[in-house]
């Protein structure tokens, strides 16, 4: 479903952006494409992109308009138009060391502010390792049910930290094990209609020739895409995902 983290140049995104253009995909009916450039190539995107692409900041801040020096809040994001933005993902949890219960204060607060979130969870290796794969989902989940009661703006991105960038893509079967526990977990404690509306995309190494498997799994949605998303092949995982 969306794509993400470029740290481009101008000249590169430019470029990016014409490629997208030139794709023969299915429209918005069908499925949702939704590019994240860094927060400084975002006008230049809105601007020459077709329409029919929505873009995706790629984190906001807790709070409204203030006093947070070097922060962009979801104010400012939704005074710009855009409708998307990515919280949570596993950079911003483990490497800028964000919270679970500030990740889900930061979704709250952008979807008090009207945007759509891409809601990222996942373990890391040694969480798989220990079968703690489901336990830290319901935890990254819980911290956010404790925050909203409606989640008709989420997107779910299941992207285990060990698949992320790495070339190891989850087999269909360990996806689709995880996003059925997340499905189930939201029809146990958000409700049923959540848990049958609610997408569920997959990140990790998703690339145009482990799209199609992934994307014949029941509960997978759509995917979150890093680098194959800057290459021509983008084009074959978007149409992967518009099943
Ligand atoms: O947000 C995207 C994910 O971090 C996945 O990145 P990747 O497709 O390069 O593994």
């Amino acid at each position: 479903m969306a794509r993400k983290f470029f740290n481009g140049t101008v000249k590169s995104v430019k470029a990016l952006v014409e490629s997208l253009n030139s794709f023969k995909v299915p429209g918005p009916e069908v499925v949702d494409v939704v590019v994240a450039p860094t927060f400084l190539h975002i006008p230049a995107v809105v601007d020459a992109l077709r329409p029919e692409f929505k873009v995706a900041a790629q984190n906001s801040w807790v709070k409204g308009n203030g006093a947070y020096t070097g922060e962009i809040t979801a104010d400012q994001i939704a005074d710009l138009g855009l409708e998307w933005v990515i919280l949570g993902h596993s950079e911003r949890r483990h490497i800028v060391k964000e919270s679970d219960e500030l990740t889900a204060d930061k979704v709250a607060y952008a979807l008090s502010k009207g945007l759509s979130v891409i809601f990222c969870i996942g373990e890391k290796l040694e969480e798989r390792e220990a079968n703690q794969t489901q336990e830290v989902n319901a935890r990254q989940l819980q911290a956010l049910a404790d925050k909203i009661s409606d989640w008709s703006k989420i997107v779910v991105a299941y992207e285990p930290v060990w698949a992320i960038g790495t070339g190891k893509v989850a087999s269909p079967e360990q996806a689709q094990q995880a996003h059925a526990e997340i499905r189930a977990w939201l029809a146990e404690k958000v409700g049923k209609d959540a848990a049958e509306a609610t997408r569920i995309i997959y990140g990790g190494s998703v690339t145009a020739s482990n799209s199609k498997d992934l994307a014949g799994a029941a509960d997978i949605d759509g995917f979150l895409v890093g680098g194959a998303s800057l290459k021509p092949e983008f084009e074959d995982i978007i149409k992967a995902a518009a099943k």
